[in-house]
């Protein structure tokens, strides 16, 4: 590219990362925020209230509270530059909120935000006032609730908020930096069995076991569990088993988690899980209901040149990347934004070697030194929109990945 063109990037760079550093104390404000009043999947209102107060106090923020869904919000920035009737560059940030229950923060879904909002921030600070973009350049951050359960952003897909967006970048914390880590695909079953009550001393013979069902549907799995693909995984809890030990318990409920790379692979998956759950019915005489109540999640599409770019970005502002960053081997509703809009999204240190999902990793995400890295890692996204945006060849490379990395999947 020309000099001239390169050098006007990285002052647009410069000056995104100085808004950044000069709004520092606000952003950690607004992660702290949602940190201290943790809110399950889908109810997510003093987040959402919170986020959409943060961008509404700057008037060139178009938002939209309660967008298609109660907790969801957008908030829309641009066009600028470009000519008058160019078809527009339409750059997405993505802001998870919801917490877990009993432990709060602990997959740091409020430095998600953060970074989501300030990624957004820093880009609108690098693009204001440029006359000279090959295109039109417009900013949408959608903050999509419900990612630990539920599928927020499946929900929105299928309602159109992703249909005029053509770049989607977010982040989340974990214990290692990685410009792709490739989550595996989840569906949840949710196991049923229907017995009938009675003493337990008293007439024990005349009742059916629902708990029977549900221990042996569990050893079945674990025993299933042997024979699996070692990158398959299956795990649940007894959601619900019995009222009281002299109650011969008529219902109990299992919630199973079924994970794989591929998506023959969960067919396959399903099949034998299935089977498991059927022969504890069966064993026990117990009725059985198995139902997936959320939609499935897919894997996360790897995006090269938007990988490659975020390392180089990451690099020059001090990220480490390993060379074989240790696997993460959750999964999230990203992995369906993949599919559908080209996208990336890296994972990031927080200065802690808690893991994700633990008390541990609660106190990192609220901590004031998990700061930097969140703030480096927002950076660094907003970088790399920057380069996209400013070079044509880069976009298209983009989208020829995203071509290419779906056809692969067939
Ligand atoms: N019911 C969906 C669970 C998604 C969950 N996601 C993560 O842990 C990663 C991001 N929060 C999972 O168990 O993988």
């Amino acid at each position: 590219r020309p000099l001239i063109s390169q050098q006007r990037e990285a002052h647009q760079c410069f000056t995104g990362i100085r808004f950044l550093y000069a709004h520092k104390d606000e952003l950690h404000s607004l992660s702290r925020d949602i940190w201290s009043n943790p809110e399950l999947a889908g109810n997510e209102k003093h987040a959402h209230d919170r986020l959409v107060r943060f961008f509404s106090q700057d008037q060139t923020w178009t938002v939209q509270s309660h967008y298609k869904l109660p907790t969801a919000f957008k908030a829309s920035w641009g066009p600028v530059s470009g000519g008058v009737g160019d078809p527009v560059l339409n750059v997405g940030f993505l802001c998870e909120y919801d917490a877990l229950p009993g432990i709060g923060h602990a997959c740091g879904h409020n430095l998600i935000a953060e970074v989501g909002a300030a990624a957004a921030v820093g880009l609108k600070a690098a693009l204001e006032n440029q006359t000279e973009l090959p295109v039109p350049v417009k900013i949408t951050v959608l903050g999509t609730p419900a990612e630990e359960e539920l599928g927020g952003k499946i929900e929105l897909i299928n309602a159109g908020a992703f249909a005029d967006i053509d770049l989607v970048f977010m982040a989340h914390p974990a214990q290692q930096d990685a410009s792709f880590h490739p989550c595996i695909i989840i569906e949840e079953m949710l196991v049923k069995y229907y017995g009938k009550a009675s003493h337990a001393a008293a007439y024990p013979w005349e009742g059916v076991n629902a708990l029977d069902a549900a221990v042996l549907a569990y050893s079945n799995i674990s025993v299933l569990r042997q024979q699996l693909k070692p990158d398959w995984r299956i795990h649940g809890i007894i959601k619900h088993g019995g009222e009281k030990p002299n109650i011969i318990p008529a219902y109990t409920e299992l919630e199973f988690y079924l994970r794989t790379p591929l998506l023959k692979d969960l067919c396959d998956l399903k099949a034998k899980a299935e089977a498991c759950f059927r022969a504890a019915a069966g064993a026990t005489g117990c009725q059985v209901e198995i139902t997936s109540p959320t939609p499935t999640y897919y894997n996360i599409l790897p995006n090269a040149t938007l990988a490659s770019l975020y390392e180089s970005n990451g690099k020059a502002l001090g990220i480490h990347f390993p060379e074989q960053p240790t696997s993460f081997c959750g999964s999230t509703d990203f992995g369906n934004v993949s599919f559908i809009v080209p996208g990336i999204h890296p994972f990031f240190y927080i200065c802690t070697d808690a893991l994700n999902h633990t008390e541990e990793y609660t106190e990192a995400a609220g901590a004031e030194k998990a700061q930097l890295y969140t703030l480096r890692t927002a950076k660094a996204l907003s970088m790399t929109a920057v380069d996209v945006v400013c070079c044509p060849d880069l976009l298209k490379k983009v989208r020829d990945d995203f071509r290419l990395a779906k056809l692969k999947q067939k």
